[in-house]
């Protein structure tokens, strides 16, 4: 099996240091620097700090050489996947991708695959997405994700291909659930980090995560996904795992806007973008989203975390 990273942050390392177990990797940086440091250290100090890269792991800026391998994982921020899409589409075009992203583009309202289709309509596409952080994959520890697919055979060769000793993959051909699911849960991680973060309790938290899932499943649903999806690793699976793990990125800027300190903007925080991607589109499809529109309210300022959670208790009553 011959495997290409594209995109040496965090995640494309850590999945690159557990496909290494299968065979020969080649993890694609786009700065020659960002390479060589990391060929040289035999680490990626900056992403994924006290890893070591395996030797069956190579990493190069060259990516002509990085796209001769048959399966091409895209490991990019979903805000920056369509530049880079643009930026190599003549190596690009007819391949079969498989993107690593989680959220919803914020000009256009789509997701991973959609994004992956409209500018490349040639390629072969899929997802990788489930509750899995950079650090616990690459130190090997076990962990469950979602391969989404729409095509079966090509969803069965990539579920065999990206199997490693401590990666199961599961398969569906449900790719609008899967995308929706990992994106959505990080906008609840942030409104879930902000009410730890401001002290408003255990019990707060679980309310949101519930009442959470309950907003996912209407926007993902109202989308055209399968309710099993969103019960799946890629739904239910990482909104537990972010809404309570402070090792997630979304769930610390919460926690930060709920102690209202600063954050570091170098972070890839996924939920904010797509947060604003979300209310915008639900408004066009008139769906409820009270969680997403009080996290945006809190990203814009216009919201402290007191006058969102009274916000939230004082919609309505209504049945479960
Ligand atoms: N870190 C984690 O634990 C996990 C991350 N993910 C997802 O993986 C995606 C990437 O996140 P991380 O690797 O953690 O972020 P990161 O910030 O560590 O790395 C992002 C990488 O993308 C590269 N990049 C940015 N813009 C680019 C462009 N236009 N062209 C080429 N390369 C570009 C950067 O140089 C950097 O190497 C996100 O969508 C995230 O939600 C998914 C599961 C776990
Ligand atoms: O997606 C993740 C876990 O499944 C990583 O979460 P963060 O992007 O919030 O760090």
């Amino acid at each position: 099996m011959n495997v290409s990273v594209l995109g040496a942050g965090a995640f494309g390392t850590a999945l690159a240091v557990s496909l290494a177990g299968n065979g020969p990797v080649t993890l694609w940086a786009r700065s020659r620097d960002q390479a060589d440091a990391m060929q040289q250290a035999r680490e990626n100090t900056g992403r994924l700090p006290g890893v070591s890269l395996p030797e069956a792991l190579k990493v190069t800026d060259d990516f002509q050489m990085a796209t001769q391998n048959r399966t091409l994982l895209l490991a990019v921020p979903m805000q920056k996947l369509r530049s880079f899409l643009n930026d190599h589409s003549d190596a690009l075009q007819g391949r079969a991708l498989v993107a690593c992203c989680k959220g919803i583009e914020l000009q256009t309202g789509l997701g991973p695959i959609a994004v992956m289709s409209d500018v490349l309509p040639d390629a072969r596409t899929a997802l990788l997405t489930g509750p899995s952080f950079a650090d616990d994959i690459a130190r090997g520890l076990p962990t469950a994700l979602t391969l989404a697919c729409a095509g079966t055979g090509l969803g069965e060769s990539l579920q065999h291909d990206l199997t490693t000793a401590n990666l199961r993959l599961y398969r569906t051909t449900d790719t609008i659930g899967a995308e929706l699911g990992g994106a959505l849960k990080n906008v609840m991680a942030i409104a879930c980090g902000t009410v730890m973060g401001a002290g408003l309790g255990d019990s707060a938290r679980a309310a949101l995560m519930t009442r959470g899932y309950a907003e996912m499943q209407r926007f993902a649903l109202a989308c055209g996904a399968q309710p099993e999806t969103l019960a799946g690793l890629s739904g239910f699976g990482d909104l537990t795992l972010t809404c309570t793990s402070d090792l997630s990125r979304n769930y610390r800027l919460g926690l930060s806007l709920g102690r209202s300190e600063a954050f570091d903007p170098s972070v890839t925080v996924e939920g904010a973008a797509t947060a604003y991607a979300v209310v915008a589109r639900a408004e066009e499809m008139a769906i409820d989203m009270p969680i997403s529109r009080c996290v945006t309210g809190l990203l814009d300022g216009a919201l402290t975390p007191d006058a969102a959670m009274a916000q939230l208790l004082a919609r309505p009553l209504k049945e479960e």
